[in-house]
C-alpha cells in the first residue's frame, strides 16, 4: 500500500513522517521514502530549486525525472514486496506545484492537467494521501521563505491546485487541518493510514 504526504512548504508533512518512521504503530518493515529523493536526480532538483532563474518546464521534468527513478528503485519493489511504502511529497507535488509556476506559460490552457497527463502512462498513483491543509501565510512564516517556492503569494496558488485535486479525488485523499496542535495532527494522519 501506497501512502502519500502532501501539503505546503511547513504544513508539517517531514515532521509527520519522521514521527510516523520512530512509531512502532506502524509495520516494521514499512519504507519511508520522500521526493525529491536523495539521488542525483534529487540533487538536480536541489540546484533548480536554488535557482531562481529556472526554466519552469524544464524544472518539471527535472522533478519528474526523480519521480520516474524514485518508482522505479524503490516505490515498485517495495510494493510488489507486500510493504506499506509512505512517502513525503509525491506526485500530487508535481500537480500543485509545477501547475502552478506553468501558470504564467502561454503553452498550457489547464497546466496541472497537463502535468498530470505526463505521468498518467507510466506513474503508479497512491492509494491514500494525507493532506495537511494549511493557509499560505502560515507556511511562508513556518517554512522560513528559504526558497523561491515559500511565498505566501505562490503558495495562494498551490493550495487552489491542492483543493482540485482534493476535491475530484474525494476517496484517496484524507484532509487534515494542519493549524491544530503537532500531537492532534499527528494522531489525524495515523488514523487515516490506519484505516
Ligand atoms: N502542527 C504544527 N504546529 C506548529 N508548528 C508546526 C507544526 N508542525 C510542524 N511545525 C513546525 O513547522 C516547521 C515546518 O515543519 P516541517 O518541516 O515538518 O514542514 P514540511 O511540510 O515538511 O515543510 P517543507 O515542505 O518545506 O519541507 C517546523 O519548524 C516544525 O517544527
Ligand atoms: C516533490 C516536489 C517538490 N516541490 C517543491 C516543494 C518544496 O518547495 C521543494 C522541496 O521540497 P521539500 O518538501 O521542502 O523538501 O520543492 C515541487 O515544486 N514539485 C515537486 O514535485
Amino acid at each position: 500500500m501506497l501512502v502519500t504526504l502532501e501539503g505546503l512548504d511547513g504544513s508539517g508533512k517531514t515532521t509527520v513522517w519522521e514521527r510516523l518512521r520512530a512509531d512502532d504503530a506502524l509495520p516494521n518493515d514499512a519504507v519511508f521514502t520522500r521526493e525529491p529523493t536523495d539521488s542525483w536526480y534529487g540533487d538536480a532538483v536541489m540546484r533548480s530549486i536554488e535557482d531562481d532563474d529556472a526554466d519552469s518546464l524544464a524544472e518539471l521534468f527535472l522533478y519528474t525525472a526523480d519521480h520516474a527513478a524514485h518508482l522505479a528503485d524503490t516505490v515498485r519493489p517495495a510494493l510488489e514486496d507486500g510493504k506499506l511504502v509512505v512517502s513525503d511529497r509525491y506526485s500530487d507535488s508535481r500537480y500543485a506545484y509545477q501547475g502552478a509556476t506553468l501558470g504564467d506559460s502561454d503553452h498550457f490552457e489547464d497546466p496541472l492537467a497537463y502535468v498530470q497527463r505526463v505521468h498518467e502512462p507510466w506513474t503508479r498513483p497512491p492509494d491514500r494521501t494525507v493532506y495537511l491543509d494549511l493557509d499560505p501565510e502560515t507556511a511562508a512564516r513556518r517554512s522560513g521563505a528559504t526558497n523561491k517556492f515559500e511565498t505566501a503569494d505562490y503558495l495562494a496558488d498551490v493550495r487552489a491546485n491542492y483543493e482540485r485535486l482534493v476535491d475530484a479525488d474525494p476517496d484517496r485523499f484524507v484532509q487534515v487541518d494542519a493549524t491544530q496542535e503537532p500531537d492532534t495532527v499527528y494522531e489525524r494522519v495515523l488514523d487515516a493510514i490506519r484505516d
